[in-house]
């Protein structure tokens, strides 16, 4: 162990003592471990602490450890999650896992090298964000061994964070506004992301902040819709200490922190015109005045906001600034619904069922080509949240690594919600020519009489009126297999 470098720091999160000092054993050579019995003593601990991964029981007096851990991802978002659980816990963990972010949940009885080896990767990512910011100084001032290492990390982050890591078919809607947006990437624009719940919002702004020449800067998330506004205000902009009830410490806003980076807003549309005022105060001036301080600090960051809402109509009806609204459009991106781009569907499950079997412990999991085309059925009103919930059910549900059509759900199984939503305007796509509109529905209905008949060719065909060798042109047209 080098005594020059400062070891990341864990807190365990557990009310028996002996399963706290189990873990203190485990991982004391490698983190600084700092441990709480119960939600109000970890919350302290976090106002009084840098903490980089917490470690915490799903079974707690009072609360539940996803429930606690959504909450820590709100307040501190940086910090990599990660729950212990026994098995009968899985099944609130899934409906959590997402909510929550969860890095990874481990299993009881855990194993120490596992443990170990679980929390330095978690540390690992939690680093390479923050490594990043330090970039800027390396590349300026160090030697060219250092600078090609600063660049290489740089590099990493950029896979890891691009436009890349935005999984979509060739010729998707998507490909149009990730062109747009790697282009407004270089300016230093305002950006807004509109789109519905789950689209992958924040994925994009992310690859925008990586593309820019900020990405050696940090990114940071706020939940505007998440925490009360008097929170909100201190969370972003800081407050002094004694500024008001519970302020025991200075506290560095996130504006702060970001300096040179990416602010990122989500669900902005939710704001009071109170916190509207501020927030336009902060983006006109260039600089922040924390909760209760006299003075102002100067900070340098690029806002990308977002929200599910229609703001302009919210505009028209008064409920958000127009002139906040102009300040924060600079540039405007619509993420689509994943029903209106259901070739998508297939390369962000695959991307999917990789990242959740890694996360729950399955490693190398798939899907048959059965449960494929039940997705590719579905019209996911929740967007690929929900498809990431839902795979993630059917992983825990499965016995083996390939996930059958039989461990989805029955709504997603039957193609239910596809089916009487193609008769509704909800599954309609919303955007494109009346061609192809009229081909995405074709594909829905294919699709879910041939799931139907369990791909038996003839008997789709005979049901919809079409011979086996017109149905069979369709299929390769619109690239379906049973
Ligand atoms: N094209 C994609 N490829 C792979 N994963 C994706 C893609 N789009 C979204 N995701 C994943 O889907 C989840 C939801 O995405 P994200 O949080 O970016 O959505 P959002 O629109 O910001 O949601 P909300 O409005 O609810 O905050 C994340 O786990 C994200 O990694």
């Amino acid at each position: 162990m080098n005594a020059g470098l400062r070891l990341p720091t864990v807190l365990v999160v557990d009310d028996e003592v002996r399963s706290q000092d189990a873990m203190r054993r485990t991982l004391e050579e490698d983190f600084v471990v700092l441990t709480a019995s119960g939600a109000d003593d970890a919350r302290t601990q976090l106002e009084r602490h840098e903490v980089n991964v917490i470690l915490c029981d799903q079974r707690m007096p009072g609360l539940t450890g996803v429930v606690f851990l959504k909450e820590v991802r709100e307040r501190w978002p940086d910090i990599v999650r990660i729950v212990i659980s026994g098995y009968t816990d899985s099944e609130d963990i899934i409906a959590g896992i997402n909510d929550a972010g969860i890095y990874q949940y481990i299993l009881k009885p855990w194993v120490p090298d596992h443990l170990l080896a679980t929390v330095r990767n978690a540390a690992e990512a939690q680093t390479l964000q923050q490594e990043t910011a330090r970039l800027d100084l390396e590349l300026r001032t160090a030697t060219p061994v250092l600078r090609q290492r600063a660049a290489h990390k740089l590099e990493r982050a950029r896979r890891t964070f691009g436009f890349d890591r935005i999984e979509r078919a060739a010729g998707s809607p998507m490909d149009s506004v990730c062109e747009m947006a790697a282009r407004v990437a270089r300016y230093d624009l305002s950006v807004l992301v509109l789109g519905e719940s789950g689209t992958g919002k924040e994925l994009l702004a992310r690859a925008i902040h990586y593309a820019s020449p900020r990405a050696n800067g940090a990114f940071v998330v706020e939940n505007c819709a998440a925490i009360p506004e008097t929170l909100l205000e201190s969370e972003l902009f800081g407050h002094k200490r004694g500024a008001f009830t519970g302020a025991y410490e200075d506290h560095i806003g996130l504006f702060q922190r970001a300096d040179g980076g990416t602010v990122f807003l989500d669900e902005i549309g939710e704001t009071s015109p109170a916190f509207q005022v501020r927030l336009l105060r902060v983006l006109q001036e260039g600089e922040v005045r924390p909760v209760g301080a006299t003075r102002a600090v100067p900070v340098d960051v690029r806002v990308i906001a977002a929200t599910h809402r229609d703001l302009e109509q919210r505009v028209r009806e008064g409920l958000f600034r127009e002139d906040l609204y102009y300040r924060i459009a600079g540039a405007t991106f619509t993420v689509p619904p994943l029903r209106e781009r259901v070739g998508d569907i297939e390369p962000i499950a695959r991307r999917v069922v990789d990242e959740v079997g890694i996360e729950l412990g399955r490693p190398g999991a798939s899907l048959t080509d059965e449960a494929m085309a039940c997705l590719m059925g579905y019209p996911w009103p929740g967007n690929i949240r929900e498809l990431r919930n839902e795979l993630a059910r059917a992983l825990a549900l499965s016995d083996s690594e390939r996930i059958e059509a039989q461990s989805l759900s029955q709504r997603v199984l039957h193609g239910q919600a596809g089916l009487t939503a193609t008769a509704s305007a909800a599954a309609l796509p919303a955007s494109g020519t009346l061609a192809e509109r009229l081909d995405a529905i074709e594909a829905m209905v294919l699709r879910e009489t041939l799931l139907r008949h369990r791909w038996n060719k003839t008997r789709a065909a005979k049901e919809l009126g079409l011979s086996r060798v017109g149905l069979r042109g369709k299929m390769v047209r619109f690239g379906l297999e049973g």
